[in-house]
């Protein structure tokens, strides 16, 4: 017992040595700001909320979350949260710190933040982005918690760069095998945060240390990268193969099969990856939390699957589905598997990534999941 209590303290000790060693470098506390307030951007928020409250030489106490404003019964959701401090509509029974502020109105919470952490369904970042227009941010960093892509008529681009290129806001990213309802409940797991350095940074600003010591948690183990392509594409296109394992799985079939889905669902990811943005490491997918532990947590539990095996049983169409379910939660995939299909049909690659398209088809009604099978064969 004498020795547990003497390596406690010392863990104790040296946690809190790395946290000063850390401070000493910055040039002031820097002000977290939350974007987003859904079950994952409820779950952040009280992951930053937990790290500022104890690392008090590097954040400031308070962190300020957008919530889109929306009634409970009479009572205002912001209202909710901030007496009672839970997330009632979006991540109830969860307890969240008491220095987790929220706040309808958006340009109050990113107005003077130093960091801003956007989670939100990734079919809102535009609109939403928009209204933080004007705000002067040339100082400021932001980490992306979405996964999806912005695909147009131009091509695709990541998600970090709508938010650079919309506000001028230098933005990394944060994606892993992370369902918000276990990470909300403190059950262990690993994520992966990807921050190259903006061309502003000198000593004293943020970089990945801060990054880390921000979203690090005895519970949340961040791993830090430099391909933050790799990190937001196995986020992004996770969503559309947990679709097809879950089609698989609706029609009857058996975990061998899901596996098969799974595998490759990985290496379309990885070609995805290289051919739109070159420069993409392999094996991103491979060793990192944001690949191929995403891909089996996601086809496991998460609302893709859940989405993808109901209409497999039910045929209805796949935005149904997601309303009757999901209780105003969002299942990424659905929109996701649109996008990458008029991307590959504009640029004439169906052929190439032929399980991703046979997800898309089946999905909406063109493929029988009987064919699924002789479509991907090697
Ligand atoms: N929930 C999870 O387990 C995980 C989710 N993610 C990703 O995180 C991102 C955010 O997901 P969640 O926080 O789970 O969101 P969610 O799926 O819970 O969506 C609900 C949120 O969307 C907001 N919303 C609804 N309509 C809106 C509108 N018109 N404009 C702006 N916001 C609107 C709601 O106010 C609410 O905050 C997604 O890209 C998701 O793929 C990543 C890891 C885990
Ligand atoms: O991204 C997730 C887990 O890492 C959550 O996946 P779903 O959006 O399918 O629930």
């Amino acid at each position: 017992m004498v020795s547990t209590a003497l390596e406690r303290l010392q863990a104790l000790q040296g946690s809190l040595r790395a946290v000063d060693n850390v401070a000493k470098n910055y040039r002031k506390k820097f002000r977290i700001a939350v974007i987003g307030s859904g079950n994952w951007g409820t779950a952040v928020a009280k992951i930053v909320a937990e790290n500022a409250a104890e690392k008090k030489s590097l954040f400031e106490h308070e962190v300020r979350m957008w919530v889109r404003q929306e009634k409970v019964g009479d009572m205002n959701l912001t209202d909710i949260i901030n007496l009672h401090h839970e997330n009632v509509r979006y991540l109830p029974e969860v307890r969240l710190p008491d220095n987790l502020v929220a706040d309808p109105e958006i340009r109050n919470v990113a107005e003077g933040a130093d960091l801003l952490v956007f989670n939100l369904p990734h079919q809102f970042l535009g609109s939403v982005c928009d209204q933080m227009k004007g705000i002067d941010f040339s100082r400021s960093s932001a980490i992306s918690c979405l996964k999806g892509l912005n695909v147009s008529a131009q091509g695709v681009e990541l998600l970090s760069n709508v938010v650079e290129e919309k506000l001028g806001l230098h933005c990394g990213v944060l994606s892993g095998a992370n369902i918000a309802s276990e990470v909300a409940r403190e059950k262990w797991c690993e994520t992966t945060v990807a921050y190259p350095l903006p061309k502003w940074y000198k000593p004293g600003e943020i970089d990945e240390d801060l990054i880390k010591a921000l979203f690090h948690r005895p519970y949340f183990h961040v791993q830090v990268s430099s391909d933050t392509a790799g990190v937001s594409i196995g986020g992004a296109l996770k969503n559309v193969v947990a679709i097809g394992a879950g089609l698989v799985e609706g029609a009857g079939w058996g975990d061998n099969a899901k596996a098969a889905v799974m595998r490759r669902g990985i290496l379309e990811m990885i070609k995805f990856g290289v051919t739109f943005f070159p420069g993409t490491l392999p094996e991103t997918f491979t060793n990192e939390s944001a690949g191929v532990a995403d891909l089996i947590t996601s086809c496991a539990g998460g609302r893709n699957v859940k989405v993808g095996r109901a209409f497999a049983r039910t045929g209805k169409p796949l935005e149904e589905i997601e309303k009757e379910l999901l209780n105003g939660q969002s299942a990424q995939g659905i929109i996701t598997a649109r996008e990458v299909h008029e991307l590959l049909s504009e640029k004439n690659m169906l052929n190439e990534f032929p399980l991703l398209v046979a997800i898309y088809e089946v999905a909406h009604g063109k493929l029988h999941i009987s064919q699924l099978p002789d479509r991907i064969a090697d």
